[in-house]
């Protein structure tokens, strides 16, 4: 197990940010590890990471802490992530592509062209028993949809679960690439298919959340044995306050959907770090795209990086916490890399399938026989009308959505239980102030009028029943 590696990165001011504050900044630099932070109301937050990156910090030394380590394993055929993330303009896509993926100065060039460039590096000089294939695929979760940035007519890719490769995405397209001006090019056409709409905060904001996915795999020529590893890039959505983007009408919606993805994430986060661990922890993947993807970089066989960006403006300074109070939850997680090893997935699975499927097939027995077939149709109804279960003639695999079914009923649930507690906590504090006005009335000897006491409780029944209903009209969770 190794914990995810997690880096804190500051742009230089903007000039609008200099207009507005001066060269005023809300950080104070401690060393490469260690910053304080001063929010607006001038309260200092020590923040501690893997590596600091201030705004005179280069791109290079971003790569060379941040994403060689994770390449190099990559070529070794282990998995890796490699997340931007932050609000609007906090220097995610600078980060990941530099000013431009195809010409940009070279102390410019961002982290995407830069692992190109180390792969065919390593590739070129690998021993001759090794024979290297890369490809690419580009796909970005616009709108809660996974498009293929490579073929836009495939704009509704599955993301399905294999045993052997862990998450993969169903008939993306694969790009073999020979050398880094092809997948430079390649690139550059997917990136110029990514969705990019306008805000107040950033003129040419992503509104999508974009990955770029490697496979590189390698094949001995001396037995055929051909290992895999896959290495993501991920390009975040902004994370900002909706006001303060001036969205309006489609773009208000596509900044509902980021954030509700971002919050996803950010509750996986929760759960990876805060839960009790084994079984009974439940993760809510599959409570968006995005988690979904990000579910072996998360929780699973990946080497992870996150690179938290920021500006180090006092006129960001809320945004920036958020950031880095993510990225503070985040350095928490461990995740489990291990060579993707084809002999070795098999011998795993034949050992150890057998078992979770037996189990998986007793506990649908024991369901099956505990229930009645009645009340399983009228939960079955329930769920679709309330959006929990999707239509099951759009179902490819049954037991993928009964998983799914299964996770988003518990995650349901989850939020039900969290709003019973906190309509609890509401009741308990109505009902120490009725217990003073009992006393206070008695202390006095005043009637306490029924009318008053009436509307008291009707109070708490109201607040009850409020939060009863919204159990079941929870806006539907439209999961395709
Ligand atoms: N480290 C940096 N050095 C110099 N300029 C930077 C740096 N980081 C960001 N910038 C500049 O700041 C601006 C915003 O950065 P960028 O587009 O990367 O933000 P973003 O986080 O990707 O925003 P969005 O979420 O809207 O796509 C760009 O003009 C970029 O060139």
């Amino acid at each position: 197990m190794s914990n995810i590696t997690v880096c804190a990165r500051f742009r230089p001011l903007s000039s609008k940010e200099r207009r507005d504050h001066g060269d005023a900044v809300c950080i104070q630099c401690v060393d490469s590890e260690t910053f304080i932070f001063k929010d607006e109301k001038a309260e200092e937050f020590t923040f501690n990471f893997d590596r600091v990156f201030y705004e005179k910090s280069e791109q290079t030394d971003v790569y060379r802490f941040l994403a060689q380590p994770i390449v190099q394993d990559a070529l070794n055929a282990v998995n890796g992530t490699i997340i931007t993330f932050g609000q609007t303009g906090a220097g995610k896509t600078y980060s990941m592509e530099g000013p431009g993926i195809l010409e940009c100065h070279a102390v410019e060039k961002g982290l995407l062209p830069r692992v190109v460039e180390e792969i065919f590096e390593c590739t070129k000089f690998a021993d001759e028993t090794s024979k290297y294939t890369i490809k690419l695929s580009m796909v970005e979760i616009y709108m809660e949809k996974v498009r293929d940035l490579f073929d836009l007519s495939k704009d509704n890719i599955q993301i399905k679960e294999s045993k052997t490769q862990g998450i993969m995405l169903n008939g993306v397209i694969e790009m073999p690439v020979k050398d880094p001006p092809e997948a430079l090019l390649t690139l550059s056409n997917g990136i110029a298919n990514r969705a990019v709409g306008e805000t107040q905060m950033n003129i040419a904001s992503s509104r999508s959340h974009c990955i770029y996915i490697f496979t590189i795999q390698q094949e001995s020529t001396k037995d055929k044995r051909a290992r895999t590893g896959k290495l993501n890039l991920v390009d975040l959505a902004g994370s900002e306050k909706v006001e303060k983007t001036g969205a309006e009408g489609r773009v208000l919606e596509e900044a509902k959907t980021i954030n509700k993805s971002l919050s996803a994430l950010g509750n996986v986060i929760n759960a990876l770090t805060c839960g009790p661990t084994g079984r009974g922890n439940h993760i809510p993947y599959r409570d968006s795209k995005l988690t979904r993807i990000l579910q072996d970089a998360l929780g699973g066989n990946s080497r992870t990086a996150l690179l938290c960006c920021c500006s180090p403006s006092p006129t960001n300074s809320s945004e920036s916490l958020s950031t880095l109070r993510f990225g503070a939850r985040a350095k928490h997680i461990k995740t489990s890399p291990r060579v993707a090893n084809e002999d070795k997935s098999i011998r795993e699975l034949e050992n150890f399938t057998p078992i979770k499927r037996e189990s998986r097939e007793k506990l649908l027995n024991e369901l099956q026989e505990s229930l009645d077939m009645e009340h399983v149709q009228i939960l079955e109804q329930l769920f679709i009308q309330n959006g929990i279960l999707f239509d099951p003639c759009s179902i490819e695999e049954p037991e993928l959505a009964y998983e799914d079914v299964t996770s988003q009923t518990i995650s349901s649930l989850q939020l039900a239980l969290e709003e019973l507690l906190s309509t609890n906590v509401e009741l308990m504090k109505e009902n120490v102030g009725l217990k003073a006005r009992v006393s206070a009335a008695e202390l006095h000897h005043e009637p306490i009028s029924k009318s008053s006491l009436l509307v008291s409780i009707s109070c708490h029944l109201s607040l009850f029943r409020d939060w009863f209903k919204s159990l079941f009209h929870s806006p539907p969770n439209h999961y395709t």
